[in-house]
């Protein structure tokens, strides 16, 4: 492995590292965690192409711009907040963690000293009693916008207006608050229905000299400093000449294809998140991008009507969640012969499926940079070109 760049900071110790299960490899150090993430790309992606160095990170602390604190009672009767054990709905109570923008962490303090005063107590799924469930903090790394979200078990939020007011006094870099209320017994986070409560209802924030809108549900990536560097080495090996029509797919809120479109004649969307398509559309429109455009439907059923048209497409780029991709998307994209691919993924186990899947169509992965996005847990990105042979 080749050496990459050394932490600026020495090595910090959790004090939950045993009982969270937010981080799964935090007690390595951070050159230990990038050797254990390299070893794992190694074992699962070398038979397809060498994998090149994992890029790691200069300070692995405080990276994540989207934070969710869950609230729960303790058996002395107080309220806590914190992230659950692994595998269990215990929550640890946490206030400070390792790889949480600090900010967050700060407002998510002081939203649960405030619950007393308010008479608001943490909402119990079982018996379905209590108000507050979870808090979402989402920050944007440049712009230095903060979404709040409360997520409550009920609709009825009492004396909503003083609460509001009482938590901007506090922090007044607060610019949105969104009220979601999600009733239902589940690991979900978010429930379906969602209402503003202060500002905006989104933040914005800038990506390789893009601006983008950020709703609460619409898929972002939680590390701003290796977002940028995935992105600008992702486009960076697909080499368009700006002649090429593309397809990004998978495309959350449609950073990677709004970032590619000064590089190529056109780009085509494709994601299922209506929320995250909105937003997309809507960062179309504020970055005056007029060769891209974004559709709401599964990635696989798009795919197979673009090849059913017979729409000439140059190269595909494919971000799809940690289930990988399918054999309905990946037989339509061999029906269309893209010269290249690029796929990136933050699951190796189904990158490895769907790259055997694309070498039986006649897809070689040319490349494959692992790049490191999520300190102090196992999770690892990666980024794999891949061209068509004749
Ligand atoms: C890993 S995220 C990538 C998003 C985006 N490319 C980015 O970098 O921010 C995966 C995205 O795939 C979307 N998704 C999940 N299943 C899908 C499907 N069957 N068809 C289309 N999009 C899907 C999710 O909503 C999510 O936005």
């Amino acid at each position: 492995m080749q050496k990459h760049v050394k932490p600026a900071l020495p090595k910090i110790d959790c004090p939950v590292v045993d009982r969270c299960g937010g981080c799964q490899i935090q007690q390595l150090s951070y050159d230990q965690q990038l050797a254990k993430k390299q070893t794992e790309v190694n074992k699962l992606l070398s038979k397809f192409a060498k994998v090149e160095p994992i890029i790691g990170m200069t300070n692995p602390y405080y990276y994540r711009n989207k934070i969710h604190t869950t609230f729960a009672m303790n058996r002395k009767g107080q309220v806590i907040s914190g992230k659950y054990q692994a595998g269990s709905h215990h929550v640890v109570p946490i206030d400070s963690c390792l790889i949480e923008d600090q900010r967050a962490d700060e407002i998510v303090v002081s939203i649960r000293q405030m619950l007393r005063s308010f008479k608001i107590k943490p909402y119990h799924e079982d018996s379905r009693s209590g108000l507050l469930r979870h808090v979402l903090v989402r920050t944007g790394f440049q712009s230095g916008q903060i979404m709040v979200v409360l997520v409550l078990g009920s609709p009825v939020f009492p004396s909503r207006k003083n609460f509001i007011k009482a938590l901007l006094e506090q922090h007044p870099e607060i610019t949105t608050v969104v009220l979601n209320v999600n009733n239902k017994k589940t690991s979900m986070v978010l429930g379906d229905r969602e209402q503003v409560l202060y500002g905006k209802g989104f933040i914005e924030d800038t990506l390789c000299g893009k601006s983008f809108r950020l709703s609460p549900k619409s898929f972002y990536q939680v590390n701003p400093v290796q977002t940028e560097v995935l992105y600008s080495k992702a486009l960076d090996l697909a080499e368009f000449t700006g002649r090429e029509t593309i397809i990004d797919a998978y495309c959350g809120i449609g950073t990677i294809g709004l970032i590619a479109s000064d590089r190529v004649k056109q780009v085509i969307g494709v994601e299922l998140n209506q929320a995250a398509v909105k937003d997309a559309i809507n960062n179309a429109k504020r970055n005056q991008v007029k060769n891209v455009f974004f559709h709401q439907a599964d990635a696989g059923d798009f795919m197979l009507q673009i090849a059913r048209k017979k729409q000439r497409v140059d190269a595909v780029l494919m971000d799809p969640p940690r289930s990988g991709s399918t054999e309905k998307f990946i037989q339509a994209l061999a029906t269309m012969k893209p010269k290249q691919v690029v796929y990136i993924s933050c699951n190796p186990v189904t990158l490895a499926r769907d790259l055997a899947s694309l070498a039986r169509k006649g897809y070689q992965a040319k490349r494959i940079i692992p790049v490191d996005m999520f300190p102090g847990t196992n999770h690892v990105e990666t980024i794999v070109s891949l061209v068509r042979k004749r």
